[in-house]
């Protein structure tokens, strides 16, 4: 009876289920959209309960798609949008408000008084991230002041905290285990990625008490089974956890110290392998836990964009410029340069390395010749700009060169896009045969508990590339376009309104 690893791929706007083989192929996919609550400007909540359900209903799907039995499945991975945030009751196991998703600036304000007292050292210093809504501590502290009851609730132990991760596995174990891993805990603003645990003056400044949050374990482990009224009379281990980002890195079989990847989805995520060397960053770039396996814990630096694929989707649908994500490329094609255009896509401010939550879109360099091949190319050439930006931090904070980039995400099947970004990095970018590196890295993370994989070689051997581009144009010409751009986000951080 041949054997598989399912992995769920729990991202913000669907939740997915794959099955994997011993050759690390997809062999069926299944995916669930859900709800997205908008309930004031720039918030953005989740319901918990519409997660869950819309992961198991893909879990039954994926498997009855391909015709396979729980009892094949040797082994679940998790991956999962990261720092979203759910509390629940320990009592009843219902969450006590929506779940306040990453992209949510709800807790703005109380960044800003935190900030205000000086402490945004004081959490760089122990977590490697930023005073940002975008992460979980703040939320859990927001919905503990405003949902009645709950501060009280959350200081006689009857409350549990938890991100998508920790609720998936809560769920799936039938509320028996309360965990975490490494890399999503270093996602919270509460754990201490040096020392490997919450960190008690940070929970004190944030009032979120310790029993609210789950025991933080390796990424590749048996963390508990599925209970089998779940899986028609099958108790599965759950045997690996790993935030999204995180688990593309593996995925992507970035195992050594410089190996990086960009991700080109909604928004970009570019990950180093910075191995045992929490790098600390003087350029915008958060320090995390990469993951624990093989007992140890291994950094990565991160680079964040807010906008990225979403640029395209806003030429698509935003401005009817074009019908379909693809045909940005024949578009752009149709001209050799955007002869001085520049689309800086600030739709939601800036991210690394800037952090200018303010910036807003702008285009700069029209002309009377300006057509719309020239603002579509521009617009795509942004994509490439920003991991430029990252790449340059990431190089300067690490001292590490970046000999060649990993890439994955919706935009990655454009060609044009690719060789821009090689041009302008003056390195090759290597885009792989599977696409779903996030899933991948999950089910990798679980069959090495379960000993599906033996080990990280053995994943390296499966990783292919499916096309690479080298560099092919001259590095002055790069020099100069790349110093456009940084010109262009200058000017464009200069208008606030
Ligand atoms: N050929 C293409 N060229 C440029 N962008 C593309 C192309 N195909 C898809 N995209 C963009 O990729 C994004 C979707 O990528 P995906 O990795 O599925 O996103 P996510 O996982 O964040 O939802 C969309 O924003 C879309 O506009
Ligand atoms: O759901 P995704 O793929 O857009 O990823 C979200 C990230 O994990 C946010 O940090």
């Amino acid at each position: 009876m041949e054997k598989y690893i399912l992995s769920i791929d729990q991202g913000t706007t669907s939740s997915r289920a794959m099955l994997f083989n011993h050759g690390g192929e997809i062999v069926e996919t299944a995916q669930r959209e859900f709800e997205q609550y908008f309930p004031k400007p720039g918030w953005v909540e989740h319901d918990a309960n519409e997660i869950w359900t819309s992961v198991l209903a893909c879990m039954a799907d994926v498997l009855t798609k391909a015709d396979v039995e729980a009892e094949q499945i040797a082994g679940i991975g998790i991956t999962n949008q990261r720092e979203t945030t759910v509390v629940w009751d320990r009592n009843t196991g219902k969450p006590i408000h929506k779940a306040i998703v990453w992209q949510s600036r709800q807790t703005q304000q109380i960044c800003n008084e935190l900030r205000e007292q000086g402490l945004n050292d004081t959490f760089r210093d122990k977590t490697g991230l930023l005073l940002d809504p975008y992460f979980s501590g703040t939320k859990v502290k927001w919905i503990l002041d405003h949902v009645d009851g709950a501060r009280e609730k959350a200081e006689n132990d009857e409350l549990m905290f938890g991100t998508i991760d920790t609720w998936l596995v809560y769920k799936l174990s039938g509320k028996k285990e309360h965990v975490t891993d490494y890399s999503n805990a270093s996602r919270t603003l509460m754990y201490n990625i040096y020392d490997l645990e919450w960190d008690e003056e940070l929970l004190d400044i944030l009032g979120v008490p310790k029993s609210m949050l789950p025991e933080v374990k390796p990424s590749s482990e048996v963390y508990g089974h599925t209970v089998d009224y779940h899986f028609f009379g099958s108790s599965i281990p759950i045997a690996g956890m790993a935030g999204d980002q995180q688990a593309a890195l593996f995925g992507q079989a970035c195992f050594e110290k410089g190996m990086a990847k960009n991700t080109y989805g909604t928004g970009g995520f570019m990950l180093m392998n910075t191995a045992e060397e929490a790098v600390r960053s003087d350029q915008g770039l958060l320090t995390t836990l990469a993951w624990g396996v093989d007992g140890k814990v291994e950094y990565a630096l991160e680079g964040s964009i807010f906008v990225s694929g979403s640029a395209i989707q806003w030429l698509r649908d935003g401005l009817n410029l074009i019908e379909s994500s693809k045909q940005s490329e024949s578009i752009a094609g149709e001209v050799d340069s955007t002869e001085g255009v520049y689309v800086v896509p600030a739709f939601v401010g800036l991210g690394t390395p800037y952090w200018d939550s303010e910036a807003r879109g702008a285009v700069f360099g029209l002309t009377r010749g300006t057509k719309k091949s020239h603002f579509v190319r521009a617009t795509l050439e942004s994509l490439a700009y920003q991991a430029k930006d990252v790449v340059d931090a990431m190089v300067e904070d690490s001292g590490i060169e970046l000999k060649k980039l990993r890439v994955d995400g919706g935009a990655v099947k454009n060609d044009l896009l690719m060789q821009f970004q090689s041009d302008l990095l003056n390195v090759p970018v290597e885009r792989p045969k599977i696409n779903e590196t996030t899933a991948l890295g999950a089910a990798y993370l679980a069959g090495l508990a379960v000993d599906f994989w033996k080990d990280r070689k053995e994943i390296s051997k499966q990783w292919y590339v499916e096309k690479d581009f080298d560099p092919q144009m001259n590095e002055e010409k790069s020099a100069e376009l790349y110093e456009g751009w940084q010109k262009a986000v200058e000017a464009a951080r200069v208008f606030k309104l």
